[in-house]
């Protein structure tokens, strides 16, 4: 078994492989704090709940934006599945050419969207990631990483409004009905979801443009995909596991 962890600001998603079949996947909170020993003790616990066993796992692939948290996981890879974990970064093949000015600047997790969005629907391409940040990746015909575009991601969008608005509250992320609201909370879930595909759909559209090409695929992945498709004008598919299949991908491209 393979096991994949794609670490995101907020949150870890924990993936495990059987050959090229992904047989389970968990969400935990990322936490900087947390020891090698405490996220040993919560993937165990997930594997057992599961019917798994730890010892079957035989390799483990890191990709991380938060760089605090892999020396926990390095350890509690080392410590409870007796590998040296696979980290994606400098030195790891991709298959991918990065155009950006410093390779090394762009997040892991972009890359392995890339890698898995052309292997799987080949390019162009334009991956749109929700996660804490929204990230927009185009990925050309010949499958070189060009590059994109970073916004504020919906969650943390509306927290801002939450926190700096004494008389807004906190609101679920669900669509009104309309956009003339006549209540608070509507009229902010209104402001969040509709001015959130509006967002993304100038985004795609000014990409699209920029790559001079009429046939572009639009995927989206990430925690928040699902809630934007569906008034979203421009992505095609959402592909929920696409940074696991990443992750897969490179680890077969990698392995010794
Ligand atoms: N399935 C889900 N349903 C609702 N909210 C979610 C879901 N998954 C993630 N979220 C929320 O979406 C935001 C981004 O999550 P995620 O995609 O895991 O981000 P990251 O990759 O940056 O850790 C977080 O605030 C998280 O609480
Ligand atoms: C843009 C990101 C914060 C997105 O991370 P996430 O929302 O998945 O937690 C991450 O990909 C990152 O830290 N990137 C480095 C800067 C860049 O890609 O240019
Ligand atoms: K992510």
């Amino acid at each position: 078994m393979l096991l994949v962890f794609d670490v995101g600001n907020t949150n870890i998603v924990v993936g495990v492989y059987k050959d090229k079949k992904l047989i389970k996947d968990w969400r935990i909170s990322t936490d900087k704090d947390k020891t090698s020993d405490e996220y040993g003790m919560l993937i165990k616990q997930l594997f057992i709940y599961e019917g798994l066993d730890l010892n079957l796992v035989e390799d483990v692939i890191i990709s991380s934006v938060v760089p605090n948290v892999m020396h926990s996981l390095e350890n509690f890879s080392l410590k409870y599945c007796k590998k040296e974990p696979i980290v994606v970064g400098p030195g790891i093949k991709t298959g991918i050419n990065i155009k950006y000015d410093n390779p090394k600047q762009v997040g892991a997790d972009r890359i392995v969207n890339a890698v898995a969005a052309y292997d799987k629907y080949k390019g162009p391409i334009i991956v749109v990631d929700f996660g804490t940040a929204t990230t927009f990746c185009a990925i050309s015909k010949k499958g070189e990483y060009l590059g994109g575009t970073i916004a504020p991601g919906i969650k943390i969008s509306s927290e801002a409004l939450f926190q700096k608005a004494s008389k807004l509250p906190r609101v679920e992320l669900v669509k009104p009905d309309m956009v003339i609201c006549k209540n608070t909370v509507s009229a902010m879930q209104a402001g969040i979801i509709y001015g959130y595909a509006g967002l993304v759909d100038n985004i795609v559209e000014l990409m699209k443009k920029e790559l001079k090409s009429s046939n572009v695929k639009v995927i989206a992945t990430g925690g928040l995909a699902s809630l934007i498709y569906t008034e979203s004008k421009t992505i095609d598919h959402v592909d929920k596991y696409l940074t696991l299949e990443g992750l897969r991908l490179i680890y077969e491209m990698n392995r010794e």
